[in-house]
């Protein structure tokens, strides 16, 4: 038996825990120091085994991953270069940032085990336990982070492993990774959260702006929901990167206060067929960093008991994954419309396929 221990079984850990758990030979344990997350580790049924002893998870271990907020994994991999690992044990981390933890690594001593950075590229505003997915990863890209003196065998057995998320392993400078995931994830978190900020500012005088604020508003602002302490780790870890980040962010934005002085609609138009192209040159229908939601709405669904059942057994029977379900506008006897939600665009095109089949009335 292979034995995967995981540190932290949130949303990362958990979701890492149900791509192995079943798998030949993989045998998964999961670490809490808190005796109540072990108990409801093992009523999710995403471990074959937990425990909140650190030493009984990590001894025999083939695979180490750590799935704990940023802050911490300096803490754990401390902890674990004091215990005898299993030799050619390989440890892993999935934290957002990977400098610091790769650069702490590679001061310890883990004698013939090996340290091994990592960062699934795919997530949620969600956390915990509760919202882990075994689909988490497909199609994602998953970065790698190994050392110049990391064996090409222990790299191999973990990408090797890593085919079990269905993403896409590549292989990336730490250093070069946070200065990207910096501006393409950790810059626009910045910038969600001061946007409803300042929104909900304005809202204290005029709840208006909370009711008008629908759709794209909504779109955007999305990440704003991050979990508080896993941003704060991130943002910290990685604020050398993005303090430089922001001050280009300031120029983009003094720029357009410069356009709207100016009444320059020129100007105006060109930043947005500039913004246009490149973002149109974007892959469509690849997971990215910032995970796409793919959403239909199903109108005037009939309020009666029983009819949102019907319709999640129909994609359920049809093995199609909704991410969300939102009921909008519906008050009693008034059918009301659905919004379903799917991580990917093959179960979207399968929803919309089957409830057109059985007559509803479904729109992008
Ligand atoms: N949320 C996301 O979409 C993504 C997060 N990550 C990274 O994955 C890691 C885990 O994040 P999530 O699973 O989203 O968070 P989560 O909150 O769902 O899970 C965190 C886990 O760590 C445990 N934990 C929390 N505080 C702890 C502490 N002080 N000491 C020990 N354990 C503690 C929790 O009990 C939980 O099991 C973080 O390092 C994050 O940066 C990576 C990719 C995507
Ligand atoms: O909600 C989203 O789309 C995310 O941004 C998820 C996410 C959060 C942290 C990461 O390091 C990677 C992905």
């Amino acid at each position: 038996m292979i034995k995967i221990a995981i540190f932290g079984v949130g949303l990362i850990g958990g979701s890492l825990a149900l791509c192995f758990k079943g798998k030949p030979e993989l045998y998964v344990v999961g670490h809490s120091n808190n005796p109540r997350s072990v108990d409801k580790y093992l009523k999710h049924g995403v471990v074959d085994h937990a425990t909140v002893s650190m030493e009984e998870a990590a001894t025999d271990a083939d695979f180490i991953f750590l799935c704990v907020p940023v802050g911490n994994m300096e803490d754990y991999l401390n902890q674990l270069s004091r215990l005898k690992l299993k030799p050619g044990c390989i440890i892993t981390d999935a934290g957002s940032t990977k400098a610091s933890i790769t650069a702490c690594a590679e001061r310890l001593d883990f004698e013939d085990a090996y340290f091994i950075g990592g960062h699934p590229m795919a997530g949620s505003e969600k956390t915990g336990v509760e919202a882990a997915s075994p689909y988490l990863y497909e199609n994602a890209f998953y970065v790698l982070t190994p050392m110049e003196q990391t064996p090409r065998e222990a790299y191999d057995r973990l990408a090797a492993l890593l085919r079990w998320t269905r993403a896409h392993i590549i292989k990336v400078d730490s250093s070069l990774h946070d200065d990207i995931v910096g501006a393409i994830s950790h810059l626009p978190h910045i910038i969600a959260v001061a946007l409803v900020n300042q929104i909900a500012g304005y809202n204290q005088s005029n709840n208006l702006y909370e009711n008008l604020a629908a759709g794209g508003f909504r779109d955007l602002t999305r990440i704003a929901s991050g979990d508080p302490i896993i941003w704060r780790d991130i943002l910290s870890d990685n604020r050398e990167v993005l303090l430089k980040l922001l001050v280009d962010w300031n120029s983009e934005i003094a720029h357009f206060i410069q356009l709207l002085k100016d009444d320059n609609g020129q100007g105006i138009e060109a930043e947005f067929r500039k913004a246009n192209e490149f973002r149109s040159s974007l892959p469509e229908r690849r997971k990215g960093v910032l995970s796409s939601v793919f959403e239909i709405y199903v109108d005037e669904v009939p309020d009666h008991p029983g009819i949102i059942g019907q319709i999640t057994m129909l994609l359920g029977n049809n093995k199609i994954n909704l991410s969300n379900i939102h009921i909008i506008e519906s008050r009693e006897d008034v059918p009301g419309n659905l919004r379903l939600s799917f991580r990917d665009v093959e179960h979207m095109d399968r929803a919309i396929e089957l409830l057109t089949q059985e007559n509803y009335t479904v729109h992008v």
